[in-house]
């Protein structure tokens, strides 16, 4: 049951990703730039995709932006961003060039146009109706060789390293995947230690494990655009429109477009808050809303609104979804929900 051979191939395929990781070209380069510069991107979005699926065709339609569409494959060999504006907020999506199947291991640009998505907070992964459940499979695999789970929650193990004591495995549920015998190894191979405290909360699969230990995977959303639905019956497509993150398109006729710019909203889950004055009404214009990611606090308003904020905090009340009573008196770390209306109290 011990993958020691997948755990060598593993870290080799690791020590590799570093190294591309690290000569992304100029081109892919600034668009990751781009979102230090612009302040005013709440979001960032990388489409993923087979050459000629509808990417670019995509990013002109939803933005301002035009980028060149044909029927040949690679039209696109850059990376294009554009603004899309939603709910008040702008977002960037990324047009990026097609990949294919063997991009993590160095075909085409394809592991330059991962990485790219990998520092991104949401990928639109876009897929050709007539082929989509094949072309979903093999993305997720090249993405998950570069270190990328989508849709996916970390594993929930902590492993604590000690000096002495052997390897202490405590585990609150069952383990049907892995056994002890197994964890210890893979423990004592890949931190070098026997000695360590393990914690784990989830029946873990080996490769879960690994990740644990390797370190630097990314859990990412993921929004599947099943795309060009006009070549497809009806009958063809239903199973598509009926699956969990999953939109259908035809970007050329102009389908679902609303609603899949909204579910890109509903995936990135940003947080609006509005600040209300003392003795005044709260602005609820969107132009007044401030973007935070999901599960921000409080404390992150404080500090979007004035740097000295924090340290002359004297307690805040909010209202909407994140609190039981309207107002509630709330600290620097509460998690705030989306529409709450915070007021700050000042020292
Ligand atoms: N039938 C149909 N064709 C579409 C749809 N959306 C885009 N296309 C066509 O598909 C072709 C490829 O579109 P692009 O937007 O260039 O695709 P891409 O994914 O950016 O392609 P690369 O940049 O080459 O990877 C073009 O001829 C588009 O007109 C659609 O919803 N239905
Ligand atoms: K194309
Ligand atoms: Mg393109």
């Amino acid at each position: 049951m011990l993958k020691n051979r997948a755990l060598e191939r593993v870290n080799a395929r690791e020590a590799e990703v570093k190294v591309q990781l690290r000569k992304l070209t100029p081109n892919l380069n600034a668009a990751a730039q781009l979102k230090e510069l612009d302040q005013r991107l709440k979001a960032h979005t990388a489409q993923i995709g087979f050459p000629s699926v509808g990417k670019s065709t995509f990013l002109s339609t939803v933005t301002e932006t035009a980028s060149a569409c044909a029927s040949y494959e690679f039209t696109t060999l850059t990376c294009v961003p554009g603004v899309l504006e939603m709910h008040g907020a702008r977002i960037q999506v990324l047009d990026l060039p097609g990949i294919i199947e063997g991009a993590a291991s160095g075909k085409g640009r394809g592991r330059q146009v991962i990485a790219t998505a990998r520092t991104s907070d949401l990928i639109l992964m876009m897929l050709s109706a007539a082929n989509a459940d094949v072309e979903r499979r093999k993305l997720i695999k090249e993405l998950s060789e570069m270190g990328i789970r989508v849709n996916q929650q970390p594993p929930d193990v902590v492993i604590t390293p000690k000096s002495r004591g052997g390897i202490q495995i405590t585990s609150t549920c069952q383990l049907t995947h892995i056994d002890e015998d197994d964890i210890k190894k893979i423990i004592g191979h890949e931190f070098k230690t026997h000695n360590a405290e393990v914690v784990i909360r989830q029946d873990i699969t080996v490769d879960q494990l690994i990740d644990v230990l390797v370190g630097n995977r990314v859990y990412m959303p993921c929004l599947y655009v099943v795309n060009k639905i006009d070549t497809l019956s009806f009958e063809a497509l239903e199973h598509f429109a009926l699956e969990p993150r999953t939109v259908v398109t035809s970007i050329k006729d102009g389908i679902n477009i609303e609603y899949v710019k909204e579910m890109i909203w509903r995936s990135l889950g940003l947080v609006r808050v509005y600040t209300k004055p003392r003795g005044e009404p709260p602005c609820l214009d969107a132009k007044a809303a401030m973007f935070f990611p999901k599960g921000s606090t409080v404390e992150d308003v404080c500090k979007g609104i004035h740097k000295d904020f924090v340290s002359k905090f004297k307690g805040a009340k909010v209202w909407g979804r994140s609190v039981k009573f309207q107002p509630q008196n709330a600290g620097l770390s509460h998690v705030l929900a989306d529409n709450d209306v915070v007021q700050i109290l000042l020292d």
